[in-house]
């Protein structure tokens, strides 16, 4: 698979740690696997990303993909403010490594994000629907090279964010063998 077609930025944040070396391939979507996600990962509401138990939670929702783009919304709450009336960087940069790693998984395998890069293009008042999408760039080993943007309003509204990951794909015991609880 190529690297999907999308209206891309003029320039991107990713630096030589978050692009993916000449002849990294893009594979084909696979996933996600519902192998990889049984035990304790099983239909885990409590991310603060996506997850419905999560009280002040992102609440990402998924809204599709195709062509190797993965999109969502995400509506700004007032729990996410860092100035008053606007949303936290951090906050925003936490949607995007959702996004990302939504991308990553869809390849099939497991991957945590090891390194995330944000640009914030605009501020993003609460009450504001930011539209998410993300997708591969490429594939090294065990390392994904994933990129996204975010867009205020409708999904060819003014950009507001962007970011570049690379993740690190890893065993189920990633998942257990630190928890505490
Ligand atoms: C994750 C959520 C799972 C939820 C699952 C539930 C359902 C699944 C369904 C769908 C999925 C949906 C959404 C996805 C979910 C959420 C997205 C959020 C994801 C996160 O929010 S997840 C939390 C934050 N994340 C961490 O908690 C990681 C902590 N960390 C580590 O656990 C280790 O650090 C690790 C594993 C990263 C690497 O450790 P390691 O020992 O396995 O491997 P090593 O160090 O050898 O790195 C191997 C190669 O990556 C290069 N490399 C590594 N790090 C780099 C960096 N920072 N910059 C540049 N290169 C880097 C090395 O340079 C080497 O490259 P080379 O091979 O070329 O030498």
């Amino acid at each position: 698979m190529t690297t999907p077609s999308v209206d891309r930025l003029p320039a991107g944040p990713a630096s030589s740690r978050t692009t993916p070396p000449p002849g990294a391939a893009v594979p084909e979507e696979a996933g996600p696997d519902p192998r990889l996600t049984d035990g304790v990962l099983a239909g885990y509401a409590g991310c603060f990303g996506c997850g419905e138990e999560s009280p002040h939670g992102l609440r990402l929702r998924r809204t599709g993909h195709a062509d190797g783009v993965v999109r969502a919304e995400y509506v700004v709450q007032r729990a996410h403010q860092g100035a008053p009336g606007l949303a936290h960087g951090g906050v925003l940069a936490t949607a995007m490594d959702e996004m990302l790693g939504w991308a990553a998984w869809l390849l099939g395998r497991r991957y945590v994000t090891g390194r995330l890069e944000t640009d914030f293009l605009r501020p993003v008042p609460v009450g504001a629907t930011l539209h998410l999408r993300a997708w591969c760039r490429g594939v090294d080993g065990r390392k994904a090279y994933l990129e996204g943007e975010g867009r205020v309003g409708a999904p060819d509204g003014p950009p507001a964010v962007r970011a570049a990951g690379l993740f690190v794909e890893v065993p189920r015991e990633h998942f257990t063998k630190e928890r505490m609880n």
